[in-house]
């Protein structure tokens, strides 16, 4: 494995093996977030794995990045951005959130979320939701030909978002006038209800 040299203003490139060992450690470190959160195991097992995570921490901070690295582009793509907090494969605090475009331009995810993720008792966290849906709509004006920096996000919850269960989360761009494009999503529930309505506007920052 080789270890590209990289100035500061210059974002470190992942090889495939890289992705697929970072990829690793964060689907174990998820898994160690909802231990940590859902233990019941005695105090003295609690102290000695907090020793071992600490020691875990150190042995990967011995050499680090100023930002995220990317991952390797797809045939004829930009590099991967695989360290976003939604869905991202390299980030443990992502939620299991994989988009994907349907053929008429519509984002859609399948994904079940948590207790980590528990707002209210029993039931998801608004802001989780929010985080969601303002991926699910930025990837919608990607779709559209028209992405931008979310400026308006405007959330409806209709119901309480239910965690540990199937949900689907869908949304479009419903048009664009200038640097401004707008979209609308939904979260829906496994009974098919909806909980979490969205509109956004997205603007194209002048460069
Ligand atoms: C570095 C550029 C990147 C741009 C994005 C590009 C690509 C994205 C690529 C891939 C995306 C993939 C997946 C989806 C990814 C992400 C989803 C999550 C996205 C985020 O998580 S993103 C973080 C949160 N987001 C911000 O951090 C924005 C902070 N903010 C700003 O960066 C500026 O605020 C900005 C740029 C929004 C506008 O700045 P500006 O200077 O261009 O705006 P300006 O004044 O010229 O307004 C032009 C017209 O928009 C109207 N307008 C503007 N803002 C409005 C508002 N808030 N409400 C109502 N109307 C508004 C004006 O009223 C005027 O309208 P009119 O023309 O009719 O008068």
């Amino acid at each position: 494995m080789t270890t590209r040299v990289y100035r500061t203003d210059e974002r470190h490139l992942l090889g495939e093996g890289e992705v697929a060992d970072r990829a690793g450690l964060a689907a174990a470190v998820r898994e160690l977030i909802e231990a940590a959160v859902l233990t019941a195991a005695p105090p003295a097992d609690v102290r000695a794995a907090t020793a071992e995570v600490e020691a875990a921490t150190a042995r990967l901070r011995t050499a680090r990045h100023d930002l995220p690295p990317l991952a390797p582009p797809e045939a004829g793509g930009m590099a991967r951005q695989l360290a976003n907090p939604v869905g991202g494969a390299l980030n443990p605090i992502a939620p299991p959130v994989a988009i994907a475009v349907l053929p008429d331009g519509t984002a859609r995810a399948e994904f079940t979320l948590s207790a980590v993720h528990e707002g209210p008792p029993s039931f998801v966290h608004g802001g989780v939701s929010a985080m969601i849906l303002d991926q699910l709509l930025g990837v919608a004006a990607l779709a559209n030909g028209t992405p931008g920096m979310t400026a308006r996000l405007d959330l409806r919850y209709r119901r309480p978002t239910p965690f540990g269960v199937p949900l689907v989360a869908e949304g479009k761009a419903s048009g664009s006038e200038g640097r401004k494009t707008f979209a609308e999503a939904r979260i829906t529930g496994p009974d098919g209800r909806v909980t979490v309505e969205a509109t956004a506007m997205f603007v194209m920052p002048v460069r």
